[in-house]
């Protein structure tokens, strides 16, 4: 009877051992596999580089300064190139591409396309194909020979890697585009609050991802820090350690000399497989979302949304809008990043668009249907508000 059950337990065990050893084996295989599938497409998109698309991906957390630099970029003299900008909004309203056309960007930009609802780390597996329809579509104009770089411009809580990997898995494209490289933004005022000091235990590890994937890395808004040296310096050092591989930069309104943005050809293939250990080193967190409001009454002050800001600054990581001011032809543009808010007149609206007031706000536990009732509460009568409440926006 002793010898049977030893037996049995002798025969589960070795069973076990040899379930671990086939498991292992194939996970190292399978990985194998996949670092030879990388460098091949990486080898066939580097031949034909010079007759390619070059592909800039900026990526940064929240109110970072991506749409910053994506303008900067439009509205340079220098690069003399005709660039498409794909813009990845967290929600399914659109903020940044009104923002982009607003002044004189628009001679740069060939297109603007904006991928709404389209936080490309929570859609997982969608995220390739979404992007690659997008990239189709580009592919089909490059025929046309109308456009020479792709800037693409991720929702400030994307996970850049799913992006990169679509430039290796893209069938149709793998001849037209290649990645040039990732951009990475760090706002320096704001950034410890994600951090958690040095190592991995990251309070949002989408920050930690962005930094880690990009081959230059911005450390903007060092305008924001009086005694800054000494932070700065330390912020210098923990994104060295996090990623050696990038070239880290300060700036201010994300202005650095285009050659740390366009045509780097940084972007080295090995490195993806190196990022993807990084990716399985980063906990799972809970995910900021986002909440949307839209409403087509004019807008006439906007008290309420400055308290949010402020009062629950915690929370809330972005807030973005785009207001269409009772009386006023121009359209109001709201940027509010951790605790701030700001507002300033746009460009004119135009006689084919509808003058809806539209805003996101970004963060966690955020309660869909109060901000909606306070954005409602923002049309309220002009003579309600008391003066403070109303300098925001002039009337
Ligand atoms: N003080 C200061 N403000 C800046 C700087 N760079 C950008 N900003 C402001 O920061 C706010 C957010 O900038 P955006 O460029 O919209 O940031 P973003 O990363 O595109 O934001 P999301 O689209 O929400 O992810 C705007 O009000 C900018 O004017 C800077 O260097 N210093």
């Amino acid at each position: 009877m002793v010898d049977e059950s030893w037996a049995h337990y002798v025969g589960v065990s070795a069973l076990m051992l040899v379930t671990f050893f086939l498991s292992n084996c194939l996970a190292w295989w399978l990985d194998i596999k996949r670092k030879q599938r990388i460098s091949a497409k990486a080898q066939e998109l580097s031949k034909a580089s010079k007759l390619k698309t070059p592909v800039t991906i900026v990526t940064g957390f929240l109110g970072s300064g991506k749409t910053t630099l994506v303008n900067s970029v439009l509205s340079s003299e220098t690069h003399g190139k005709r660039i498409v900008v794909i813009e990845n909004e967290a929600g399914s309203i659109s903020i940044d591409d009104k923002v982009l056309r607003a002044g004189e960007q628009e001679k740069a930009a060939v297109g603007i396309f904006v991928m709404k609802n389209g936080c490309m780390c929570c859609t997982g597996d969608g995220a390739g194909p979404e992007l690659e329809r997008v990239l189709n579509h580009l592919l089909n104009i490059l025929q046309d020979d109308e456009y020479d770089y792709v800037l693409i411009e991720t929702s400030g809580l994307a996970d850049p890697a799913p992006i990169m990997q679509t430039f290796f898995s893209l069938s149709n494209a793998s001849g037209r585009f290649f990645l040039d490289g990732v951009v990475a933004i760090i706002d320096c005022h704001n950034v410890w609050q994600h951090l958690d000091g040095r190592g991995w235990g990251a309070k949002t590890p989408e920050v930690y991802r962005q930094i880690a994937h990009a081959t230059s890395i911005l450390m903007n808004k060092t305008d924001r820090r009086n005694d800054q040296e000494e932070n700065l310096k330390e912020l210098e050092e923990l994104l060295g350690e996090l990623n050696p591989h990038a070239k880290v930069l300060r700036c201010q309104h994300c202005e650095v000399s285009l050659d740390h943005i366009l045509d780097q050809r940084a972007f080295d293939a090995a490195r993806v497989a190196d990022m993807m250990v990084i990716e399985r080193r980063l906990a799972g967190d809970e995910h900021p979302s986002a909440v949307m409001a839209r409403h087509t009454p004019g807008i006439r002050a906007i008290s309420w949304a400055s308290a949010l800001v402020e009062e629950r600054w915690r929370d809330v990581y972005r807030m973005k809008g785009v207001l269409a001011v009772e009386g006023s032809r121009r359209l109001f543009v709201l940027q509010g990043v951790c605790g701030e808010l700001k507002g300033q007149e746009g460009r004119e609206w135009r006689e084919e668009e509808e003058k809806v007031s539209e805003l996101i706000v970004i963060g966690k536990n955020l309660n869909h249907d109060s901000i909606d009732r306070g954005f409602r509460q923002c049309l309220l009568s002009w003579r309600k508000q008391s003066e403070a409440e109303q300098s925001l926006i002039p009337p």
